[in-house]
């Protein structure tokens, strides 16, 4: 039985080069981000794992770093869903604004609140938790069954989706969850208990 459930976010994308709020807009990856995703995949089959099946967002960033992944590890086609359920966090207004520009006009305090706060949404858009009561039920009912039945299952999305995710797993609290950030490309393997609880969690880092 493998229960085994790896998140991924996406390499860096064009838009967290040039430090754009990016939300549901669809911004490439840069050449470092294929990189990082590259790797991830090279680290992934040198742990020795085959996935299954896979999840996405219907944003491009996490779909080609899934695809570069799958490159990597050379198994053939991955069965694949991908569902805007995964998509990152909403950033409403803020979409496409520069991070430094919107501290200068808002102040540090409240960008920080509307970066990592978990239940205060910026002007227009959507808190972690409102990005995790889309989250966690599309776990739930799509993606833990597939983990719970014994496969190997990859997850291929994005910084604040996959916080709300980590979040419900690792049992924090909205206070707690405010301290974690995700790298681009590092792969995060989960191993499941048959009664869905975590037993155990490695952060494939280079
Ligand atoms: O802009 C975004 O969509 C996200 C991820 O890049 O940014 P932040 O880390 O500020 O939540």
């Amino acid at each position: 039985m493998s229960r085994t459930l790896v998140l991924v976010r996406h390499g860096q994308s064009e838009w967290n080069l040039k430090n754009l709020f990016t939300g549901w807009r669809d911004p490439d990856l840069t050449e470092l981000g294929v990189e990082e995703a590259r790797a991830a995949g090279r680290r992934l089959k040198d742990a020795g794992l085959r996935f299954d099946v896979a999840f996405t967002s219907v944003l491009s960033r996490a779909q080609r770093t899934l695809a570069l992944i799958e490159g990597e590890l050379g198994q053939g086609p991955i069965e694949t869903h991908r569902d805007q359920a995964l998509n990152e966090r909403d950033y409403g207004d803020l979409s496409g604004l520069n991070k430094d520009d919107a501290r200068a006009k808002w102040g540090e305090d409240q960008v920080h609140v509307w970066r990592r706060s978990y239940d205060v949404p910026p002007p227009g858009g959507e808190s972690l938790k409102d990005t995790g009561a889309r989250v966690w039920p599309y776990y739930i009912h799509r993606i833990q069954p597939k983990v719970l039945s014994g496969g190997t299952v990859i997850v291929a999305a994005h910084g604040n989706s996959l916080r709300a995710l980590i979040m419900a797993l690792d049992g924090l609290t909205g206070e707690e969850i405010v301290a974690q950030e995700l790298a681009t490309g590092v792969p995060i393997v989960y191993r499941l208990n048959a009664d869905s609880s975590v037993a155990s969690k490695d952060v494939l880092a280079g």
